[in-house]
């Protein structure tokens, strides 16, 4: 041990090979662990919302308008200060609507750059030197870092910084310098950002948020499960692609498909067409359908029902190939009687709301034409050779996980999948139990195969466990008995449609399985939280987001624009800064020109969930944790030094 202690010693001294490089180290760490903690953000449930996602990372769920009033407090009207937020968030747009019609512009920019270089101040306030400098956009790092670095020891400040300001402005670069500003206040108001699943379906842009996220400062991702539905059908997993296309169908966003991933469409397209030409397809309309013309939005329906009834085919065949999984009882096709129209459920009959199915052998009612064989082969090729949908899938396998412990927080997209008695449920996968956090694992590790194993066989069990995630009964993600999508299209008994959470939702008050959890996870369940996403609050209901006294957290974004008049609001987001946990419930985002031109941000009820004692600094969290035991190394190497142990190589 001692010896190992020594290696250790020595190799740490080739880093730091003095007393004074040492000391140095030692002094510079414990200034970072001094400082106050860096302000998370979480988001969840974006469903391809990208401007509401844009407008909300670039106002920090309210962290710039924040920063704005605290500098400005009462010096400054609130007019002025929400132009100024406003500015923050969409500089380039605003400006262009600005020089219409300012009549000195020289005059705006010089009072807009002091604005913001005091807003800048204050929010570089929080970091080290070196941490703003390495925020710094390239062209004007140093101009920059001489207006927000305080210099006490300078006589006429005044003087030395309007000759900077007037020297941008002279020279032309004021606009320019305006929006790296900005966009250096949006990178300081949120040190990190997690989101808590489900960047795909229902909107018409997630593709552009994966662009975004991409080129964000700090991010994680906990996977939901239409990402995981996705990250399927890149693997090539034949019933996701067929549920990924039916999704992006019923909303009308074949698009996303077609332009933002550039995945061929047209023999689904010419299929269907033929194939259903006399056919209504009046189940299968599309939701949001308004934007669509209407030689569009036949097509678009008729598409919509043919990938449907591959899909409810190639989910039929897996079923039989994976009894563990549950679907068999999901198995309609085998159940119609198809000269009647008519379906037996549950030793009912039902009458079938669309009972027209041309591509159906009733004999042999799972089988797939010879020509939808063909269109999924060649769907498979494409979603497979998808180079960018390939990049965006890395990206969420890089930065994002299942479930993740950060800070004292756990976050997850749905749920620990629970026995109503709220212990764990014990859950087989591939002829094995497990439950709680090694399930999680597990889960974990068969997604990471279905990409890179190597042994064909479990990487298809890894592709298929990942549809298995997507809509299984004891899924953590998924966290309902069923997904009813057969019977939303089929039928009209709205009960059938039912879907019955998990018991976990049903005991998000009950303090001693919440507790529970945490232990599971190894989290101390004095002072952590759990967060999850996945199911709307229905605010308009009298539904509170806080759990379990503060808990637990279910801040479903509700950025889906479908989901808005079931919950009254846009859902929540969460900060949690040097001062506690701030959850900001949104009013719907009207558009990104309302946001400029009538600078309406979106309207944001802060409430604060927890406030902290004192100030949480940097050595209250994970990377303090790190930071202090990199100083206590460092003590022991001077020790060393000192004692004679180890000798300085300089
Ligand atoms: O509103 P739609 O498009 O019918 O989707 C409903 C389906 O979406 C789900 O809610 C899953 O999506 P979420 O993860 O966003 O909740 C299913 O449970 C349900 O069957
Ligand atoms: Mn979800």
């Amino acid at each position: 041990m001692k010896a190992l202690e020594e290696k250790y010693l020595e190799g740490l001294s080739e880093l730091f090979p003095s007393i004074a490089a040492a000391s140095t180290e030692i002094i510079n760490l414990q200034a970072i662990v001094n400082l106050p903690k860096g302000t998370e953000h979480f988001l969840t449930d974006i469903h391809g919302e990208y401007e509401a996602f844009a407008h909300v990372l670039k106002n920090g769920s309210g962290s710039v308008k924040r920063k704005v009033d605290d500098v400005f407090a009462n010096t400054m009207s609130s007019r002025d200060k929400q132009t100024l937020a406003t500015l923050i968030y969409y500089p380039r747009e605003k400006m262009e609507r600005i020089r219409e019609e300012e009549q000195n512009m020289d005059d705006w920019y010089k009072i807009m750059l002091y604005r913001l270089i005091e807003v800048a101040k204050r929010s570089a306030s929080k970091y080290t030197r070196s941490k703003v400098r390495k925020a710094l956009p390239k062209d004007f790092a140093y101009v920059i870092e001489e207006l927000i670095t305080e210099k006490s020891g300078m006589t006429d400040k005044e003087s030395y910084y309007n000759s900077i300001i007037s020297t941008i402005i002279q020279i032309g670069r004021a606009e320019e310098f305006i929006v790296a500003l900005c966009e250096l206040i949006q990178r300081l108001v949120v040190d990190h950002l997690h989101i808590v699943g489900d960047i795909y379906d229902r909107g018409p842009g997630p593709h552009l948020i994966m662009d975004k996220l991409m080129e964000y400062h700090s991010v994680d991702i906990q996977w939901g499960n239409h990402d995981i539905l996705w990250m399927g059908a890149a693997a090539g997993q034949k019933c996701c692609i067929a549920n990924v296309i039916r999704i992006c169908a019923r909303y009308g966003n074949l698009d996303i498909l077609e332009d933002g991933y550039g995945i061929n469409l047209l023999p689904l397209a010419t299929f269907a067409w033929k194939q259903y030409a006399k056919d209504p397809c009046e189940c299968f309309l599309l939701k949001g359908q308004d934007n669509c013309k209407p030689q569009e939005l036949e097509l678009n329906m008729k598409m919509h029902k043919a990938i449907s009834v591959i899909q409810f085919k190639i989910e039929g065949q897996a079923a039989e190939l994976y009894p563990e999984f549950g679907f068999q009882r999901r198995n309609f096709l085998d159940k119609i009687n198809y000269e009647e129209g008519t379906i037996t459920i549950g030793g009912k009959i039902y009458q079938l709301l669309d009972d027209y199915f041309p591509t159906i052998d009733p004999k042999n009612p799972y089988q797939l034409s010879a020509e939808e064989e063909e269109i999924m082969n060649r769907l498979v090729k494409a979603f497979q050779s998808c180079e960018k949908l390939q990049r965006h899938m890395r990206f969420l396998l890089n930065k994002g996980s299942l479930y993740k412990i950060y800070n004292s927080n756990l976050l997850y997209h749905g749920c620990v999948p629970l026995n109503d008695d709220g212990s764990l449920r014990k859950v087989k996968i591939y002829g094995k139990s497990y439950q709680g956090r090694t399930l999680y694992d597990v889960m974990e590790s068969y997604v990471r195969k279905g990409f890179f194993a190597v042994d064909p066989n479990e990487k298809k069990k890894g592709r298929d466990l990942m549809w298995y995630i997507w809509q299984g009964a004891n899924s953590p993600l998924f966290g309902k008995d069923k997904m009813a999508t057969f019977e939303r299209y089929f039928l009209a008994e709205k009960e059938l449609w039912k879907e019955k959470k998990n018991a976990y939702y049903l005991l998000l008050e009950d303090e001693n399985v919440m507790n529970g959890i945490l232990d599971e996870f190894g989290l101390d369940r004095e002072i952590s939280h759990i967060i999850n996403g996945h199911v709307p609050v229905k605010t308009k209901n009298g539904e509170n987001p806080v759990k379990c006294g503060g808990k637990v957290l279910v801040i479903d974004g509700g950025f889906s624009k479908a989901y808005q008049k079931e919950t009254g609001i846009a859902g929540y987001t969460l900060i949690y800064n040097s001062y506690g946990l701030i959850l900001a419930a949104h009013d719907p985002f009207e558009s990104t020109e309302a946001a400029i031109e009538k600078e309406r941000d979106i309207h944001s009820d802060s409430v604060i969930v927890k406030r902290t004692l004192e100030r949480k600094t940097v050595g209250d969290t994970d990377v303090g944790k790190v930071l202090k035991e990199r100083i206590a190394d460092l003590e022991a190497l001077l020790d060393a030094y000192r004692s004679g142990q180890i000798i300085e190589k300089i």
